[in-house]
């Protein structure tokens, strides 16, 4: 009912009810879940959305603002029906209307996240409030892709979720580390005052095809060092521990964490752990034996340590890794030499 006052008399209108929306007869498919993932352009998001679209029932919109993404990572689903890429900064309000969100939106290799640390923060802290104030409107359940880095430079080994860190607030990783412990607690904040339906993992090292040539991280750089038969650049000591995940790994832990009833933090990592100087090796063995190994300086408050204690992953989701460092490496090595046009000798 309708109050029309034009002629300055109090008179009401009846409309007729709204047509049903005319999309329902589209022929385009109707979707059961609506997911939204941010930063989906990227390493990780872009495997997620290649596992998320392979269920019919799911439609998804990516939203990134490419300043590590590509949409040569999504260009198989570019013009799908079920699917919907927004050139979008996650700093500024978004309006979608979604059931979930795989909140994953910020640089993730201390290079780039140190390039415009302010920006990081922001990303980080902004970003999720964003992502949080969109769950909260249209009642979606969300997923931040937090860290190990919020353990910063752990004292205790592995480390477990109860671990509370040991991290430096003023230094050159703060904006990422201190970033996600912000965007965690923003995440908890708004599930306690709110009720949103909140899932935090942990990731440890994620590594695999897709990761840019020049990401910086140290598998990337291995195996493009080892492939360009340039020296592997090990930052020293060279003692310095990693434990490095395949990214299809990766993919499943979120997908269950999301699926599931717990809203952690949950650690998803392999526990393989490694000596960088250890990693040099493996790659120089199964990739190229001829490629020299050099030590070179480090980066300040470089984590000495990192091993995730993944037992609540295993108990809580029935989630462990499957694919070792040996064979994940041999199929990151094979994405590598396509799109760098090197082929095996
Ligand atoms: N790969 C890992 O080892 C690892 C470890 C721990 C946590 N994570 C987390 O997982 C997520 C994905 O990491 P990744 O390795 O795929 O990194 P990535 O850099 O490949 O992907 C990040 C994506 O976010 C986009 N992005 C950055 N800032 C944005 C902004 N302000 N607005 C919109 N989009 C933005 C980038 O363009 C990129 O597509 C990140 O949140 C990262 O912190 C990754
Ligand atoms: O898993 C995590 O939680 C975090 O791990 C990484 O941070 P980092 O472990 O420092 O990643 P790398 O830059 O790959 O460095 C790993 C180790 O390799 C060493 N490194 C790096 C590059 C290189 O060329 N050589 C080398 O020896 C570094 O000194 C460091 O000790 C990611 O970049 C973060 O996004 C992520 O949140």
């Amino acid at each position: 009912m309708a109050t029309d006052s034009s002629n300055g008399e109090q008179q009401t209108t009846s409309k007729p009810p709204p047509l049903p929306s005319p999309l329902r007869f589209s022929k385009f498919f109707q979707a059961n879940m609506r997911i939204l993932v941010t930063g989906g352009a990227g390493f990780i998001g872009s495997h997620l959305v290649d596992k998320l679209m392979q269920n019919e029932k799911n439609e998804v919109i990516v939203v990134d603002n490419f300043f590590t993404g590509s949409k040569d990572n999504l260009r198989k689903w570019i013009d799908h029906p079920r699917f919907e890429l927004i050139r979008h900064d996650v700093t500024q309000p978004l309006f979608v209307e979604v059931d979930q969100i795989y909140h994953l939106a910020c640089p993730a290799s201390p290079i780039f996240y140190k390039y415009n640390p302010v920006k990081t923060i922001k990303t980080n802290v902004i970003g999720t409030l964003n992502m949080l104030g969109l769950a909260k409107r249209v009642g979606a359940r969300i997923l931040l892709t937090s860290t190990s880095e919020v353990y910063g430079d752990p004292l205790i080994h592995p480390q477990p979720e109860t671990y509370l860190g040991n991290v430096n607030p003023i230094g050159v990783r703060s904006c990422y580390d201190e970033g996600k412990r912000v965007a965690e607690t923003l995440m908890f904040d708004y599930h306690r005052q709110h009720g949103i339906e909140i899932r935090i993992a942990r990731i440890f090292n994620t590594y695999g095809p897709r990761m840019n040539i020049d990401d910086g991280r140290v598998v990337s750089n291995f195996i493009a060092q080892a492939l360009g038969g340039e020296p592997l650049t090990v930052q020293k000591p060279g003692s310095q521990t990693r434990s490095f995940c395949y990214v299809s790994d990766m993919v499943d832990g979120l997908l269950r964490l999301m699926e599931g009833r717990s809203t952690g933090p949950i650690n998803i990592g392999n526990p393989g752990e490694f000596t960088m100087l250890e990693l040099a090796e493996t790659v120089k063995e199964l990739i190229n034996p001829k490629v020299q190994i050099n030590m070179v300086d480090n980066t300040p408050d470089d984590p000495r340590q990192r091993k995730p204690d993944i037992s609540k992953a295993k108990e809580v989701l029935g989630w462990e890794p499957q694919v070792t460092l040996r064979n994940g490496l041999p199929l990151m090595e094979e994405d590598f030499r396509s799109r760098l046009g090197i082929s095996k000798a």
